[in-house]
């Protein structure tokens, strides 16, 4: 997948191109992250980016002319099909099923803003799509960004080892993940569930199956209503609210 990110601040995008998941991703070829920066584009002697807001207020705002320029830039260097998003909290808000189809894009331009946004006339006329991580404000939309390209390159093929299948994923199934343990099997007094101690891997499926179904219930109900629940969910279900403490 081709990625290319706008930010005034690029070696941000370190933070996954050099570790991790993300990073051996870009080693080996899944991914490919160009960063590209609307200062490049400036004529002035201070290689002006932002300019006082219309109408007044507080901060400063990002000229629409240098951030064009760099979208530009960036879709060509993604190969021209590209899909334009802007990371703001005015975004639909990302969920594992936008994660999905984004993975299935053959390029992204993530353009990242900073101070107070980004000239309204370039969202209008050049950008597909503003997507937000969650409802609260960052100083600049690279974080956001680089949440983005994450969660993105853990659905490419390949890149998650066998060990690691994004399929497992907790939000791939709709669930909340259950715990998980390592060694070593007492720690501080506290031991870990007997059934993951066992061999019997159908019986440690259903313990982890039935930990998610009520992890999910007891934090976040309404992912349950959003979904189909198998039979096997539904008897397992039936099981947690007949254990449940009155
Ligand atoms: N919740 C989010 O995804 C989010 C994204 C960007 C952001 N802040 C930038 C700074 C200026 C403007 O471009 C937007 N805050 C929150």
């Amino acid at each position: 997948m081709r990625v290319a990110a706008i930010s005034i601040f690029p070696e941000m995008f370190r933070a996954i191109t050099d570790y991790g998941v993300s990073g051996r991703a870009v080693s080996e070829g899944h991914l490919v992250l160009d960063c590209i920066n609307p200062r490049t584009f400036t004529h002035d002697r201070h290689r002006t980016v932002d300019d006082r807001p219309y109408g007044g207020g507080p901060g400063m705002v990002m000229k629409a002319e240098p951030v064009e320029a760099a979208i530009d830039e960036a879709v060509e260097r993604v190969g021209g099909e590209a899909k334009v998003i802007c990371l703001s909290p005015q975004g639909r808000v990302l969920d594992q099923a936008m994660v999905e189809s984004l993975a299935a894009e053959p390029g992204l331009v993530l353009l990242s803003g900073r101070y107070e946004g980004i000239d309204e006339r370039v969202l209008e006329s050049r950008v597909d799509e503003e997507i937000s991580i969650g409802d609260y404000v960052l100083s600049g939309g690279e974080l956001a960004a680089m949440v983005l390209v994450d969660a993105v390159v853990r659905q490419i093929p390949g890149v998650l080892g066998h060990s690691q299948s994004a399929v497992e994923d907790s939000f791939a199934d709709g669930l909340l993940d259950c715990p998980h343990y390592t060694r070593p099997e007492e720690h501080r007094g506290s031991r870990v569930p007997e059934v993951l101690l066992g061999g019997d891997h159908e019986r440690i499926r259903r313990w982890r199956l039935k930990q998610s179904l009520q992890r999910t219930l007891i934090r976040r109900p309404e992912l349950l209503r959003e979904r189909e629940l198998t039979a096997e969910e539904q008897r397992l279900l039936a099981e947690i609210e007949n254990e449940r403490p009155d």
